[in-house]
């Protein structure tokens, strides 16, 4: 059965907390890296996302059947999302400094994924804790344990962004009026 990790393990990823200028820059430097390979790193991330957690694929009409890890691999939908993952993270650690347009980034893709995709807010969660692991397995030389610590700070921030906007918007309500 499919493991729903975001539900339990990534608790710790609920409370927003502020991070320290030494966090920001581990972030900064760990992502140079990351991003000096984003295409990669990002189809690496979705894979492992649609494949640990195959109810996620239930989005994406394009791929939602296929199970081959290889196959999946050449789907242009994949492909773009992974590329637009990456983009939107990349603007965050751009913005560290700044709480408000990192606010208004985290903002306009929710209320899309709310609004326009109907995506559960849990999948954000979950998309965070397979982050953080290909991110430490891709990158060891880089991702050590203080740096994956101030990345699980950014995420869990991000996620709790995510949730506020999913109940500004009345996701509960706008979930159980398609029932
Ligand atoms: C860090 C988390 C995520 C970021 C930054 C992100 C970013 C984006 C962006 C920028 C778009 C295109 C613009 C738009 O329509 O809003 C998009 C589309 C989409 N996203 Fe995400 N996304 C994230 C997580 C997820 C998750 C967890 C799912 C579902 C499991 C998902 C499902 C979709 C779908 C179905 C589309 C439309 C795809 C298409 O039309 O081809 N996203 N995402």
């Amino acid at each position: 059965m499919e493991r729903m990790q975001g539900e339990g393990e990534l608790d710790h990823l609920e409370r927003p907390s502020h991070l320290t200028d030494g966090e920001r820059v581990m972030i900064q430097d760990s992502w140079a890296k990351v991003y000096e390979n984003c295409d990669d790193a990002g189809v690496a991330i979705l894979i492992r996302l649609f494949v640990n957690f195959p109810s996620s694929k239930q989005y994406f009409k394009h791929f939602k059947h296929i199970e081959e890890p290889e196959e999946l691999e050449k789907s242009v939908q994949l492909r773009n999302h992974a590329h637009r993952v990456m983009n939107a993270i990349n603007k965050l650690v751009k913005n560290l400094d700044s709480s408000d347009k990192m606010a208004s980034g985290v903002r306009l893709v929710a209320r899309a994924h709310a609004l326009k995709h109907k995506v559960e807010p849990v999948y954000f969660k979950i998309l965070s804790g397979v982050i953080l692991e290909v991110l430490g397995e891709a990158f060891s030389d880089v991702v050590t344990p203080e740096v994956a610590a101030a990345w699980t700070k950014l995420l869990a921030n991000m996620c709790c962004g995510v949730t506020a906007v999913y109940e500004e918007v009345g996701w509960n309500k706008l979930s159980s009026s398609t029932e």
